[in-house]
Formats: structure tokens, C-alpha cells, sequence
């Protein structure tokens, strides 16, 4: 293919709407020349055996005040007065939450506190009544979930959504960023559009080697395990080379010979230079990887700090033993829910403009 095909469409043309749909966004880089970026490894700190990004946001969350709302020295991710209601219940109502670049920052609470409900309209899978965030100082309230991912910041779900009757590869497949306009540079040049794919096939096997899913590449996603579900769920959001990863429950359901892999896996994450917020129940798993907690109970963020203080903090405890807790899903609750996340996912690509997964060749005989 000629090089010059990658300056297809020329800038300023007629074409130049086929650029970067979303105006607001930094310049969306070539698809073809820089298909999808590998992970860089990150620079170490060898007086403390940790990444050198570690080490900075682990100095920087030492000198931040363990109070709600504190002020981080180098925020990827700011949020106020955010507001949520649902009919008489005030799900969310955060006042202000910053969470510091490079960090595993744990988001825990009781049952219903709004941690699910805050990740959703952060990633713009809900509205809410009022607030405001902005994402590397730029504002991404109010920005639907495929933008939200295109900016670098991406989710994965509580309840995996794996689409369990497509191979496990066309599911990372299907986790490449899209833009408007491919498909109509690929009627126009054809072996751009086969370029890009040969790109994403070698992405997404890169990232299933990575979490140890590489051999599991043509089997139906319905085939594996929670735990591997989990796993390509988070190899999967991978596929868009994000900064921020937002994990909701990445241990729930996993069985314990894979927690100490997810556990290395999320902070692989961040060695490697992403922010990760996750959702846990686990104390244990808050304890080991998580920098700094912030903590939900009824909508607000009523603490923060290193995990130690945080768990110690009378409002905290407060907060759980006032709590109820939920009973665990039965069988068949599982399955309807399962059933009820695929069908969600199959909708949100719907609204990526992807091909329609169930009629589209590549899912396993
Ligand atoms: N779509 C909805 N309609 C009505 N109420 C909702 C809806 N989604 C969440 N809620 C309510 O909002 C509150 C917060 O729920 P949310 O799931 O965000 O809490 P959570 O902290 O994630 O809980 P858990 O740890 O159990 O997942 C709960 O009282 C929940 O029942």
C-alpha cells in the first residue's frame, strides 16, 4: 500500500469530517499508521522495586489529607457535585472526588451505597441530575460511553459481558476503537481496512497472551470460566489503550486459584502506566493492591485515605455495620443476569455502529 494513503483523507478536504468525529477530543491519531498502541513498559525505581509511576503517586497520595474530597497533587479524574436520583432515592450525591494519576484507588461502601451508580454516569452509561466531571482537565460529563472510551477512560462491568456465542477473540475484536468513517474508508481503500484489521487480530492476541487466554482464542466466550470472563473482560477494555481502567467487582465470582492472578493483572495495570479504580467487597484484596480508598455510603463519599486509616475510621465501620447485605444470587438469578448483561452489550455495540455480532462471520462452529 502506498504510504501516502495514510494522509487519506487529505487535511481540510471534504473529507476532513472523516478525522475525528468528536470535536471536543484531541486529534484521534491515523488508525492506520498507529493502528492500536502496545503497552510501554514503564520505567522502574530500582532504590524501591516499584515503577517509577508508582513511586510518584504513591509520594503524591503521602502528602494528600485523608479527609473526603481531598485535593490530589496530580488528578486524571475530577468530579463535583454529582447527583443522582432515582424516583424518592438519592443514589449518588458526591460533592467532590479526585483521584490521583498512576494510583489503584479502591471505591468501596455497603451494599447500595451508589458505587456501581457513580461508575456509571462517570462513564457515561447513566445521566445524572446535576454535576460535573472532567477527565485529563477536560470536561466528559455528558459524553456517551463509546466517547468517553475513546478519551481514555474505559469500564468493565460487575456482571462480565462477554457476547458467549462469539469466540473469545471476536470478542476482543470487538473492543478495538471505532470510528465513524471506517467503514467508508474501507469501501474506499480496501487494504487500509485489512491493515487495521491485521492490527486489532494482533493486538488482541498480544493481550490474550498477556492474561494467559491466547490458547482459549477460538472458543466460544460462553465456554470459560467466571474468573477467565473476568479476564477478557479487562483484556478486552484493554484493546482501546486507555489511561484510566474503571474495574466494578473484577474479584466477584472468581474462584480463588485466579484472584491472586487478577490481583497481579489489575496492578500490572498500573505499572504500566494506567490509573485503575476498582469496586471491591474484599477487604483483603482493598488491603493488598489498592493505594488509596475512597468510601460510598448513601451516595457520598464519607471517607478517604490509605487503606489502613480508612478501615480503621469509626464513620467507615459505621457505615457497614448499619448497612444490610445482600443475600448471594441463586442459579438461576446468576443466568437471568448473565442473560440480561449480554443482551446490554449486544445493544451498546449496536450503538458503536459495529456489525451486528450474531450475523457476522468468525464465531466459532
Ligand atoms: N436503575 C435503578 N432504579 C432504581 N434504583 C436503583 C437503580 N440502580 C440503582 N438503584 C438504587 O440505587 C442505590 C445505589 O445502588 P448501586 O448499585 O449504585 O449501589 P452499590 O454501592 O454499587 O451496591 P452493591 O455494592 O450492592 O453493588 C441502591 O439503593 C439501588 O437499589
Amino acid at each position: 500500500m502506498p504510504d501516502d494513503a495514510q494522509d487519506f483523507p487529505p487535511p481540510g478536504s471534504d473529507w476532513d469530517f472523516l478525522r475525528d468525529p468528536d470535536p471536543v477530543a484531541a486529534p484521534i491519531e491515523d488508525p492506520v499508521a498507529a493502528p492500536i498502541a502496545a503497552a510501554v513498559p514503564a520505567p522502574v525505581d530500582q532504590r524501591r522495586g516499584i515503577s517509577e509511576h508508582h513511586a510518584v503517586a504513591l509520594d503524591a497520595l503521602a502528602g494528600t489529607a485523608p479527609e473526603p474530597g481531598a485535593a490530589k497533587p496530580d488528578p486524571i479524574l475530577v468530579a463535583d457535585a454529582v447527583v443522582r436520583r432515582f424516583g424518592g432515592l438519592v443514589a449518588v450525591d458526591v460533592n467532590h472526588v479526585e483521584i490521583q494519576r498512576h494510583s489503584i484507588t479502591a471505591l468501596i461502601g455497603p451494599n447500595g451505597a451508589g458505587k456501581t451508580t457513580f461508575f456509571n454516569l462517570l462513564t457515561g452509561f447513566d445521566r445524572p441530575e446535576a454535576g460535573a466531571w472532567t477527565f485529563e482537565g477536560r470536561v466528559v460529563s455528558g459524553l456517551p460511553p463509546h466517547r468517553v472510551a475513546r478519551r481514555g477512560m474505559v469500564r468493565t462491568f460487575q456482571l462480565t459481558k462477554a457476547l458467549s456465542k462469539l469466540t473469545v477473540l471476536d470478542n476482543m475484536r470487538l473492543g478495538a476503537p471505532q470510528q465513524r468513517g471506517e467503514a467508508l474508508w474501507a469501501a474506499v481503500v480496501p487494504p487500509l481496512w485489512k491493515r487495521q484489521e491485521a492490527a486489532v487480530t494482533a493486538r488482541s492476541m498480544e493481550l490474550l497472551e498477556r492474561f494467559k487466554l491466547a490458547d482459549k482464542a477460538g472458543d466460544f466466550a460462553g465456554s470459560l470460566s467466571g474468573g477467565q470472563r473476568k479476564l477478557l473482560e479487562m483484556a478486552r477494555a484493554l484493546m482501546s489503550s486507555p489511561r484510566l481502567v474503571m474495574l466494578d467487582e473484577p474479584m466477584a465470582g472468581v474462584n480463588p486459584a485466579l484472584t491472586q492472578s487478577l490481583l497481579g493483572h489489575v496492578q500490572s495495570l498500573r505499572d504500566d502506566g494506567m490509573t485503575v479504580v476498582f469496586v471491591e467487597h474484599d477487604m483483603d484484596v482493598v488491603r493488598h493492591i489498592a493505594d488509596w480508598v475512597v468510601v460510598m455510603a448513601q451516595g457520598q463519599v464519607i471517607a478517604e485515605g490509605p487503606p489502613a486509616s480508612v478501615m480503621s475510621d469509626d464513620r467507615v465501620i459505621d457505615a457497614y455495620l448499619g448497612s444490610h447485605h445482600d443475600a448471594p444470587l441463586s442459579e438461576e438469578e446468576e443466568e437471568a443476569r448473565l442473560v440480561e448483561a449480554e443482551a446490554e452489550l449486544a445493544e451498546e455495540i449496536s450503538h458503536l455502529g459495529a456489525a451486528d455480532p450474531s450475523t457476522e462471520g468468525g464465531a466459532a462452529p
